[in-house]
């Protein structure tokens, strides 16, 4: 993580924040948690009853800690204050208008792809993840706001695969020549993850409709424009470096 204590900061001192203001003015809150609450899992796919496998120490610690006791804090004013709470446990997201240079996994491939780049898979790509596309995300979170459901929920796509699967459908959707470069695997970073949906479909008759090839796509051309327009105003974006250990480069 770039800025642990900010991190930190604001995941619990901003949520205590909100949940004091919604007690005072009565409004329903809702936490944009996170599929990082179950840390590295040993339970797949991910139900919301899996109290998770987190490092406390480890690197993400401030992010998955983070995540963890704002949920914590939401039960605790629901409890103790009558707030009225929803908690989103949001799997990996993507679409247009994320960040091109937050370092996560599908601007990073996306940009280097398009740039002729290396896409760097961090480990052997072995690690798997479900990627839901934002419009999907958004339904999810206003059927949740819209519900009855107090308890965590999870809003994700159950479509699984390999980052080097990923990796490989980048680079076919773009159209690119970029080769795939083996970098060393980031700390504690999770093996497999997949979400378990039942609850959200059986409680707020929600699940995923966007295919991924589709929402790739979406995204791609996006990048691909904003790659255009900052060309033209002289700024190259540069996907962020590695956020991994030195160590051996393979190439395949
Ligand atoms: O959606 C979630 O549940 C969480 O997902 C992400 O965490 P992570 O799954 O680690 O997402 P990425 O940073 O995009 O990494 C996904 C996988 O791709 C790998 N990766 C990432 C970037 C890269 O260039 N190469 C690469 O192989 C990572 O090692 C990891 O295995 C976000 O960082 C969290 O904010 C969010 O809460």
């Amino acid at each position: 993580m770039y800025n642990p204590i900010k991190t930190l900061k604001t995941n619990t001192i901003g949520t205590l924040n909100m949940l004091g203001l919604a007690k005072r003015v009565g409004a329903r809150l809702l936490l944009a948690s996170t599929s990082e609450v179950y840390g590295d899992p040993e339970v797949h796919p991910q139900s919301e009853d899996y109290w998770g496998h987190v490092n406390p120490i480890g690197p993400r610690a401030c992010y998955d800690e983070g995540k963890r006791v704002a949920e914590t804090m939401c039960y605790a004013y629901m409890k103790q204050e009558g707030v009225e709470v929803r908690v989103a446990r949001i799997f990996n997201t993507f679409g247009p208008r994320m960040h091109m240079n937050d370092g996560r996994v599908v601007s990073n491939f996306i940009l280097q792809a398009l740039q002729g780049e290396p896409l760097t898979v961090y480990g052997s790509g072995s690690q798997t993840r479900a990627f839901q596309y934002v419009s999907d995300l958004v339904n999810g979170l206003v059927a949740l706001m819209n519900s009855n459901v107090s308890s965590p929920v999870n809003l994700g796509n159950p479509e699984e695969h390999t980052i080097l699967e990923f990796a490989q459908l980048i680079k076919n959707l773009v159209g690119s020549g970029s080769e795939i470069q083996f970098l060393s695997e980031a700390q504690d970073d999770p093996q497999k993850r997949k979400p378990d949906i039942k609850k959200a479909k059986l409680m707020l008759g929600w699940e995923p409709v966007v295919p991924l090839e589709e929402g790739l796509n979406k995204a791609i051309h996006y990048f691909r424009k904003e790659l255009e327009y900052q060309a033209n105003n002289q700024y190259i974006p540069k996907p962020k470096p590695a956020r991994v250990k030195k160590g051996r480069t393979r190439h395949s």
